[in-house]
């Protein structure tokens, strides 16, 4: 990805990342305030169920008691008894006793016998027959309810099967499984009460909460205002807000840190290493004598996705440092062989010179890469120089065995840049080499009258002394040719014959140096 596309990528991901958790949190603050208000209406319906049952069982323990009477109905102490227990029942407003489907007496006393008994809107498993509403006719007072069993029944108020206390707001409604209104509190809409029973056990019809609770016979409705809950929402924002902007914060820091890797010149080069971005150049290496071209330089270059190519100066130091280098080392080997290998089988007298870099020098790795990489080629391995500059001989003796064994597979191996470390004639006896590199800041002394310019002699007599093929870098004037071609100095490259250029031209300059190439 390029860079004004991670830098947009960010900051939509950090938008996204402020956006979504802030977002989620008004939402989360909204639906836990709504839940804790549906459990505390929860809890009010159970609550007026627990009063009804146990109203319930108080009429029900009085009708069990007066059906115990073995004495002559309606006689003084039927009736006296029936109201000893209205009156001792808190529940039980009035008893009375049927024959025939006609009220006899009640605890008022004797009755005229017309009195139908109610049609029951429910019976309970133990056979007590509940009518929700109905009119007294002894006490003609308001609606009340009518528990029968057997032959007598208990008229209720409603209102004790909702007596319960509950918080300001908060409605309550009783009514039986069919969904008749027994008992209210705080003066609940009955059309609404009687569209939630018929819905689920708990949500929000239009602007009212309700949660209901289902006991045996009749369920319990427990309702509140919408606007009640405002208290709640704002109650969980301030829990859930500062989570929500601490995530957002985090979110925020994890993608302006991870644009900012991937943006950090490690960052590009470890994405330039996945996707393979490098290509290859080659710069010609030819005999100074004839001006033939016997071979190039494998010099990197990283190419951008948008086209400009990055000097290997301005990358190998952090390859080096970082560990990628041995990545693109092997890339580097992988385009030399595709690129070049029909020119390589095609003339023997070339070469190719590969850089190692000090991490190559100082293992082996590289040498089974190369080998994977030359098998079914027909590259035959002298084909390969392996250039190694002063700065792999750190661990000299891990260096010398590196290029020792390499020299046994068949590679030519060069020491490059020599002269700008500390390599000295003792130094260079004990290593394995074939060809020393001048570096270019010797052949820039040639026909000056500077310090150093004294230096270059004595490094081609040493190469000489060795028995080292010499090649000049950075050959840029006819005068410092043939001041080397003087010098029986066998190669040279530098701009004076050709700068590093694409394979394709490479090979085009190749077939054209069969005729000598610059007059050196
Ligand atoms: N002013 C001037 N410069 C000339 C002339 N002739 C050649 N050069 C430049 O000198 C450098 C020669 O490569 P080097 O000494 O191996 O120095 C190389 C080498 O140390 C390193 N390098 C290049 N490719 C690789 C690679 O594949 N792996 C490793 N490890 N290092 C590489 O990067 C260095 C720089 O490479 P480049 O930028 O391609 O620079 C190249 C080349 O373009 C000339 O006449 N005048």
């Amino acid at each position: 990805m390029d860079r004004p596309r991670i830098i947009v990528t960010a900051v939509v991901l950090g938008l996204a990342g402020a956006i979504a958790p802030i977002a989620a949190m008004f939402h989360l603050s909204w639906t836990q305030a709504v839940q804790n208000e549906h459990e505390r209406l929860h809890l009010f319906a159970s609550r007026a169920i627990a009063r009804a049952d146990m109203s319930l069982d108080e009429a029900r323990d009085a009708l069990r008691q007066i059906g115990r009477f073995t004495g002559t109905p309606c006689s003084a102490d039927h009736i006296a008894r029936m109201r000893q227990l209205t009156i001792n029942t808190r529940t039980i407003e009035e008893m009375g006793y049927f024959e025939n489907g006609l009220l006899k007496c009640s605890s008022w006393g004797p009755t005229d016998g017309h009195v139908a008994q109610s049609k029951p809107d429910f019976v309970t498993s133990d056979g007590i027959a509940v009518t929700a509403r109905m009119q007294p006719v002894m006490s003609a007072g308001h609606t009340l309810m009518a528990l029968r069993y057997k032959d007598h029944n208990a008229l209720v108020d409603p209102v004790r099967f909702a007596d319960i206390i509950v918080d300001p707001g908060v409605q309550l409604a009783l009514t039986t499984e069919n969904g008749i209104l027994v008992g209210a509190l705080n003066g609940p809409d009955p059309a609404r009460i009687g569209k939630i029973v018929a819905g689920p056990e708990e949500g929000m019809d239009d602007d009212l909460l309700f949660a209901t609770a289902h006991g045996t016979g009749w369920i319990a409705v427990a309702t509140e205002p919408q606007s009640q809950i405002l208290d709640g929402v704002r109650r969980q924002q301030r829990l859930l807000l500062p989570l929500g902007a601490f995530i957002a914060a985090f979110i925020i820091g994890l993608v302006v840190w991870l644009s900012r890797r991937r943006l950090s010149p490690l960052g590009e080069l470890q994405i330039a290493v996945r996707k393979r971005e490098f290509i290859v150049h080659y710069q010609p290496i030819v005999e100074l004598r004839t001006g033939i071209c016997i071979g190039a330089e494998a010099l990197v270059r990283w190419k951008r996705p948008d086209g400009s190519l990055v000097r290997p100066d301005h990358f190998i130091p952090l390859a080096e440092e970082s560990g990628l280098i041995t990545a693109i080392t092997d890339q580097v080997i992988a385009l030399v062989v595709s690129d070049l290998n029909s020119l390589l089988v095609a003339d023997r007298s070339l070469h190719i010179a590969i850089n190692l870099s000090a991490t190559d020098v100082g293992t082996e790795r590289v040498l089974p890469v190369i080998a994977k990489a030359l098998q079914h080629t027909g590259i035959q391995p002298r084909q390969i120089w392996l250039e190694a500059t002063e700065r792999g001989f750190v661990d000299i003796e891990a260096a010398r065995s590196t290029l020792a064994r390499a020299r046994e597979l068949g590679y030519a191996v060069a020491i490059d840049d020599f002269g700008t470390g500390y390599s000295s004639l003792s130094y260079l006896e004990g290593l394995p080499l074939d060809a020393l590199k001048i570096d270019k800041s010797f052949i820039d002394t040639i026909s000056t009258n500077s310090a150093t310019s004294s230096v270059t002699p004595h490094i081609i007599d040493m190469a000489k002394t060795l028995k080292l093929k010499i090649v000049a870098e950075g050959v840029e004037t006819r005068a410092q040719a043939d001041y080397l071609k003087e010098r029986d100095v066998d190669y040279g490259q530098g701009w004076l014959f050709a700068g590093p250029m694409p394979a394709a031209e490479f090979i085009a300059y190749c077939r054209r140096a069969k005729v000598p190439a610059g007059k050196a």
